[in-house]
């Protein structure tokens, strides 16, 4: 049989280059009706860094960005045509992929690519094609696959049943785990498919809060390496480790220095786990196309002595390097990934620590298509829930008061991002909005008295208060209407701070967003209990239904998997070059657009994750809109229905036929 593979996963015979050139061509030819726009990927704006202010970084903005970025996406959008768009329903009849499959595939157009004659056997283990038993008795026939499966011939609906039934009988989450990523390196559109259709059961496996234990004992479950490792050992060579990787048409990079793995701390090169789970989500939830994907841990050591002393950790062993040479490393990364993919990859920070999150995101901000999800998707997710809030409490954002537990990326990010919506609603400068939003940090409340030791990024939130020491203590003299835990610290809203929170409030605000569930500030059940019901309560990692007082109670997860894998897509589809603060906003109202009536009868402040591919391709049209309105978006000219553009852009994980 000949195939069409790429170059590491040759098995068999090459044929020639001419053939493979011809061949290749015509597997690459153009659909009459695929979109062409003009894009320069050598148009870089590495220029447009300078002026940006530190105390704004996280959200880099506003007129300058969105001045730059304009004119940055207006000369990408000004010479060579490539083409910037496949749909399924356009290819038919168009190029084929290697086994001839008769729709399109996900992966076509990626170059460069080899041809070999693979065997029945090298597609059995081959997981972007492999479909186990339900290859069909024609296609036995004409792949080589006789007598490589039993007689039984099954459909992917069956597929599906039988590993969810399986999968069901394992007690152990980090069992299921292992169980869903063995199937996702052996048959990766049946993955995709178990999980879309499984969603809410599958999600705290692959994702938090089971995802936290898999990196925490990553070493010893490690079976087969998924993702990119660049350690130290690669400096200098980033450009070549990235070309080793298989695909070459990457469009979305997650990317952890493992420094702050959820809230556990340092995990090291073992935080790979997260770039895995949060691609998966892309795919998932967002429908991005799983070969468009790529994880990345970096790992420049761990100060994590358990692991250094673990005879299966997997990474470098030595503690981690910082300042110039942390620095250089992350660089040169950078500036590979923008050489290779081109302006428009997607890089998702995730899990850094504070020192380098910030840092990182202000510095790439100005001149790569660079997200923070710890920082901007968290904050996104929760202005949502907010927004979504203030139907069952009443107001308007100005109207509250924030409290937060928590001065490191989530919670300062949140509060900008709140200080940012309130002052567009209310026309005030942002510093006015500010006002009414105070943190606490691990020395206390953040108050100007601190302001020369406090951290660039605490500094907006030093407003004029006497030192006050602890929660509590903040609960009583602030009097906030929502109260938001990020601090990474588990069960740090007490009895007495719910309680205190439910005598000042009829329907107090109560978010618990540390992961994973060890870490929460306080259980959902906690939070219904002590507040005797009245609580609106939501978590970052998921807690089941609460049963008070012959009432159930359903609370949602306020996670920024809500957000990035819509948000993401958004970016991608109208080839936006850079991220601003108002494509935020517009993913979390259209999230907080997606809740119902009878979500709010529940006392919901999220919609369920059942339906999150129609909500990611809400968010992604919104986040698209405003990327078209600011100039940002380079894949012109802009479609006219975005939600059904956004639809039909999805990755779907149905079997193809293989003719
Ligand atoms: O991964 C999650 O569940 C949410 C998140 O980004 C974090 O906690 O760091
Ligand atoms: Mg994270």
């Amino acid at each position: 049989m000949i195939s069409l593979t790429q170059t590491s996963f040759l098995n068999g015979a090459c044929i020639s280059r001419a053939h493979a050139r011809r061949l290749s061509d015509s597997r690459t030819r153009r659909p009459s009706s695929v979109k062409m726009a003009a894009v320069n990927s050598s148009s870089s704006s590495d220029h447009h860094r300078a002026g940006q202010d530190k105390k704004s970084a996280f959200m880099a903005d506003s007129a300058a960005m969105r001045e730059n970025a304009a004119a940055a996406a207006a000369a990408a959008s000004s010479s060579t045509p490539v083409v910037v768009e496949e749909k399924e329903s356009t290819m038919a009849g168009g190029a084929r992929d290697v086994y001839g499959e008769d729709a399109a595939t996900e992966d076509q157009f990626v170059t460069p690519w080899t041809l070999s004659v693979a065997s029945g056997y090298t597609l059995l283990r081959d997981p972007n094609h492999n479909k186990g038993l339900a290859f069909t008795e024609k296609e036995r026939d004409a792949h080589y696959l006789r007598g490589l499966l039993p007689p039984t011939v099954v459909s992917q609906e069956l597929q599906v049943k039988k590993m969810m039934h399986s999968f069901r009988k394992y007690q152990v989450p980090l069992q299921r785990y292992m169980a869903l990523m063995e199937l996702q390196e052996g048959n990766s559109k049946l993955f995709y498919k178990l999980l879309i259709d499984n969603v809410e059961e599958l999600l705290p496996v692959v994702y938090t809060p089971t995802v936290g234990e898999a990196c925490q004992k990553y070493g010893s479950i490690f079976r087969r390496p998924q993702g990119l490792f660049i350690s130290l050992r690669e400096k200098g060579k980033i450009l070549e480790v990235l070309r080793n990787w298989p695909e070459k048409n990457i469009q979305v990079i997650v990317v952890t220095d493992g420094e702050r793995i959820l809230g556990l701390g340092d995990l090291g090169c073992q935080g790979m786990g997260i770039p895995v789970g949060k691609l998966s989500l892309y795919t998932a939830l967002g429908g991005v196309r799983p070969s468009a994907c790529l994880p990345v841990t970096i790992d420049v050591g761990t100060n994590n002595d358990e692991l250094l002393k673990d005879e299966f950790y997997i990474g470098l062993r030595q503690r981690r390097a910082t300042g110039q040479e942390y620095s250089e490393l992350l660089h040169e990364f950078m500036t590979a990934v923008k050489q290779i993919y081109g302006e428009k990859v997607l890089v998702q920070f995730e899990d850094f620590a504070n020192h380098n999150a910030f840092d990182l995101l202000a510095k790439y901000s100005p001149t790569h298509l660079v997200f923070n999800d710890d920082i901007q998707g968290t904050a996104s997710v929760v202005l949502a829930g907010l927004i979504s809030a203030l139907k069952l409490v009443g107001g308007s954002l100005a109207d509250h008061k924030f409290l937060f537990l928590g001065a490191g990326e989530a919670g300062t990010g949140i509060a900008e991002l709140i200080a940012l919506e309130i002052s567009k609603q209310t026309k005030t400068p942002v510093e006015e909005a500010r006002k009414n939003i105070w943190l606490v940090d691990s020395k206390g409340l953040i108050v100007s008295s601190r302001k020369e030791s406090l951290q660039h990024f605490k500094k907006p939130w030093a407003h004029e208060h006497e030192p006050v020491r602890n929660l509590i203590d903040a609960v009583k003299a602030i009097k906030p209407t929502v109260l938001i835990g990020s601090s990474g610290a588990g069960r740090t809203f007490t009895k007495e701070v719910v309680e205190t929170m439910a005598s000042l409030n009829k329907r107090p605000v109560i978010l618990a967003l540390s992961n994973p569930t060890s870490q929460s500030e306080c259980t959902a059940e906690q939070a219904y209990t002590w507040s005797q019901g009245r609580a609106i309560f939501a978590s970052g990692s998921p807690f089941p239904a609460v049963e008070f007082e012959g009432k159930t109670f359903t609370p949602g997860q306020a996670n920024n998997a809500y957000i990035f894998p819509g948000f993401g897509l958004g970016l991608i589809m109208s080839g936006a070059i850079r991220v601003h603060d108002d494509m935020l906003l517009a993913a979390s109202e259209a999230l907080a657009s997606q809740v119902t009536e009878e979500n709010y009868k529940k006392g919901l402040i999220y919609p369920p994750f059942t339906n999150i591919r129609k909500i990611s391709a809400r968010i992604a049209a919104a986040v698209a809109a405003k990327a078209y309105e600011l100039g940002m978006a380079t894949r012109l000219p802009q479609p006219q229905d975005l939600v059904k553009y956004a639809e039909s852009c999805m990755y779907s994980p149905s079997y193809r036929n293989y003719r």
